[in-house]
């Protein structure tokens, strides 16, 4: 059973071991110690009534404060060691007799300061808790107005619950100055807040209706109490640590166990009650015998039943079955179906699994769409890098030069023959390529086919996602393949290709003054200067010769003879307009440029050598053969084309990709000399502090850091602490500085002979603690035998 359990310890805090250490009998005294520093009215009294006053450090540190001769009345429930320069006595702050005692007491006097720290349900007198906190309060509050002095002081402690506006306001009626404040010695956990009260009004006559429980309080009906969340939820809620929760400091509440076996509503019992009883009343309950008497009672559930307050919420499910158990043996239910009785009565959850099954679903189903896009996206960025590189190693067709022309990012419609349609030129493509005519008939088979298509992408689809399935399952296994995917997904994802967002504000007007020549010349044939070098190379085929306006032929002329050089270099530029040559630039920093990018970041070092790493034993290999001349690089350039690059990957799916990836790759030969030289370079890597080390080494500095910073919190802590002498300071701090340098003794490691019981076991042998090795008899003896050895020689 998971009974909560109270950390006795946990209250055992600074607090406690300075109040220890300074005399005082409760940890409380600081409280008023602090309220005291902020305030200051102990100084200023010379009569004082501690109300609620047991076991009496406030009157301790009362008679420290306050002035000599200083009168001092403490009350209390409980007795009061006697305390010296203080008079106390035992009595109930509520009765007619306390208020008689204290009267007797102060006999003319008037008390300059009131305390009040009274808590009801401290210890276990049960019985005795007839008033809730905030009633005390009202309580102290009546006996502050009879004996205070006017002008006088009186400082309370309340709870932060519904009743602590409607005091406030009472008190705000009484005194001139009103502040509630929690000293750091408070708990933060603690709901108790203090209020100190000064400046009492002293009014002539006073409506008892101020002080009347009933008016006070009177305006807040209590709110419904969510029994179901304290069943089904016992968990999340805070079990009291200091006095009860809000508005359930008094009432214990139990209720015999018949009457939850009756009861319509066991939750509201569950929630609301402390205890139910199995005690039968002296003149016998058969209901309540029968229950004690039945199998279905067991011991767990008496445990149970016996404080309600602590139980998690698998308890609370045994007790609501166990009734329906007993209920169905008296006869109070018709069982229709265990199933649906068992809906009857737990079927406040049912409604929350559905809603979470759904919230599942729909999670599931986001991130299933979200993998398909991402997915497609990543498809979509190798095609366009794919067509890139093609065009780069003019691996470019006829078809893929409308594409170029009009940018890889362009769609499909955009890539048409519009541009070489003059003079024939389209057809004499169309004719090339054997484009037939379509037909209807071909419509039909097509949708048939589409049909088939549609089934086959329906099968790869769900290869491909069990495939990822497979992966991520993988992947949660594996963390090295994580990073590997993450890295793969960086850089697919990092290609943003030609979009307009791309582009500089220069870029974008070059582009509208080309979109608006492209419109003039959107009938014209395609300009070999108007492209990149392959699409030129493309259009200098025989095919499109005479292709275009005699005119243009006539002023191409004009700038041949006006550009003989550049004619020879290139195949013929763009004689028609500047801005083509414009063109041809931009097209030239997109596609050349970055040919010979190489060249220009050649990033070089200080001394002139180029600044290479060449870390695989490929590369090394490779750098080998070149220096040696057994390579040029036209040969490396050469090697490039091989079946293993360019092939056309479109469409694969992933799992052909990856198994491809692992097993269908060149081997590059790699000769001795590269393999030691990379040898010799992984030698030079590992022979730096490995990760580990520098890690651990970090690790020991930020905990000597950290150790470091504590200290100094804690000496400044105690450097400010009003309640100790300037000695008992310097005392604790040098206490903490030896502690924190002290090192610890480095444990002995016992050896334990393999012998007897301890022949052949594995694990800690029996009785021995701390580090140990088990050795065999014949060592323990060598080593003797060596010990002796030594001895003897030095002798
Ligand atoms: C937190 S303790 C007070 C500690 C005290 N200020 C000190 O410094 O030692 C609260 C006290 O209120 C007392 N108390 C509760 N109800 C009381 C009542 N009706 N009359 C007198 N004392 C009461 C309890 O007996 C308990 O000793």
């Amino acid at each position: 059973m998971a009974i909560q359990k109270k950390h006795g310890k946990g209250r055992l805090d600074k607090w406690y071991r300075l109040a220890k250490e300074k005399g005082y009998r409760a940890r409380a005294a600081f409280k008023l110690i602090q309220l005291n520093k902020k305030y200051g009215f102990l100084e200023k009294s010379k009569v004082l009534l501690d109300l609620c006053a047991a076991p009496g450090s406030w009157c301790q540190v009362a008679a420290e404060c306050m002035p000599a001769q200083s009168l001092i009345i403490g009350v209390d429930l409980a007795p009061i060691k006697p305390i010296p320069r203080a008079i106390t006595f035992q009595s109930d702050i509520t009765t007619d007799k306390c208020r008689a005692t204290i009267r007797g007491h102060l006999k003319h006097w008037k008390a300059d300061t009131v305390l009040h720290d009274g808590a009801p349900n401290v210890g276990t007198a049960w019985v005795q808790d007839a008033f809730s906190q905030a009633e005390l309060v009202l309580e102290s509050l009546k006996l502050a107005t009879e004996f205070l002095a006017e002008g006088g002081n009186f400082v309370t402690k309340v709870f932060r619950s519904k009743d602590y506006n409607p005091l406030l306001w009472v008190f705000k009626q009484l005194f001139t100055s009103v502040e509630a404040t929690k000293p750091p010695s408070s708990r933060n956990v603690s709901a108790e807040i203090f209020v100190v009260c000064r400046g009492y009004k002293a009014p002539k006559r006073l409506d008892p209706k101020f002080l009347d429980p009933k008016h006070v309080f009177a305006e807040l009906s209590a709110p419904t109490p969510n029994n179901e969340a304290k069943v089904f939820n016992p968990e999340v809620k805070k079990r009291r640590r200091e006095g009860y929760e809000e508005g359930d400091y008094t009432q214990f509440k139990e209720i015999p166990v018949s009457e939850f076996i009756n009861t319509t509503d066991p939750i509201a019992i569950l929630g609301s009650y402390n205890k139910l009883s199995f005690v039968e009343p002296p003149s016998g309950d058969i209901a309540l015998s029968t229950i004690n008497r039945l199998e279905e009672t067991t011991e767990e559930i008496k445990t149970c039943s016996e404080d309600l307050k602590v139980l998690g919420r698998k308890e609370f499910r045994n007790l609501l079955r166990w009734r329906l158990k007993v209920r169905e043996k008296f006869g109070l239910v018709v069982k229709k179906s265990a199933q649906e009785e068992e809906s009857e009565e737990v079927a406040e959850i049912a409604p929350m699994d559905e809603e979470l099954a759904i919230q599942e679903q729909l999670l599931r189903m986001r991130e299933k769409e979200s993998t398909r896009d991402k997915k497609e996206r990543r498809k979509e960025n190798e095609k366009k890098r794919k067509e890139i590189v093609r065009m780069q190693m003019h691996m470019t067709t006829p078809m893929d030069i409308g594409m170029e022309q009009h940018g890889p990012g362009g769609d499909d419609t955009t890539f048409s023959l519009k541009r070489v349609d003059r003079a024939g030129a389209r057809d004499a493509v169309v004719n090339a390529r054997d484009l037939a005519p379509e037909s209807d008939s071909e419509d039909e088979s097509e949708s048939d086919l589409e049909d088939d298509d549609d089934d086959g992408d329906r099968l790869e689809r769900e290869l491909d996602s069990m495939y990822e399935h497979y992966q991520e399952r993988m992947e949660d296994r594996d963390s090295k393949l994580r990073a590997k995917k993450a890295r793969k997904e960086y850089e697919s994802e990092a290609w943003d290709g030609f979009s307009d967002e791309n582009k500089s504000d220069n870029e974008a007007e070059e582009e509208e003054e080309e979109e608006e020549e492209e419109e003039e010349t959107a009938n014209a044939p395609p300009q070999p200067g108007n492209l990149s070098n392959n699409a030129a190379m493309f259009f200098d085929q025989d095919i499109f010769q005479g292709v275009g306006d005699e005119e243009e032929e006539d002023e191409e002329e004009e700038e041949e003879e006006d550009s003989d050089v550049e004619m020879e270099e290139a195949p013929a530029p763009a004689p028609k307009q500047k801005k083509n040559k414009k063109k041809e630039k931009k097209e030239e920093t997109e596609w050349v440029d970055s040919d010979e990018e190489p060249e220009e970041q050649d990033p070089r070092k200080p001394n002139g050598q180029l600044d290479i790493d060449i870390i695989t034993a490929e590369a090394m290999a490779l750098a080998q053969s070149m220096v040696t001349g057994e390579k040029k690089s036209s040969d490396v350039v050469d090697d490039g084309f091989n079946r293993y690059s360019f092939r056309d990957v479109d469409g694969m799916p992933d799992w052909f990709m990856d198994d491809e990836g692992q097993h269908s790759k060149m081997q590059r030969p790699i000769t001795k000399a590269a393999a030691a030289a990379i040898k010799e370079k992984l030698r030079a890597i590992n022979a730096r502090p490995i990760k580990k080390v520098m890690e651990a080494k970090g690790r020991k500095k930020f905990k000597a850091a950290q150790k470091l910073e504590k200290l100094r919190k804690k000496s400044a802590l105690l450097a400010d602490d009003e309640a100790l002498s300037e000695r008992d300071k310097s005392q604790a701090i040098t206490k903490l500085m030896s502690k924190a340098t002290k090192k610890r003794p480095k444990q002995e490691v016992k050896l334990v002979v393999a012998r007897g019981a301890n022949r052949g076991i594995s694990g800690r042998p029996k009785g021995v603690k701390g580090k140990y090795k088990i050795v065999d008899s014949r060592m323990k003896k060598d080593i003797r035998a060596q010990k002796r050895l030594k001895k003897k020689m030095k002798a």
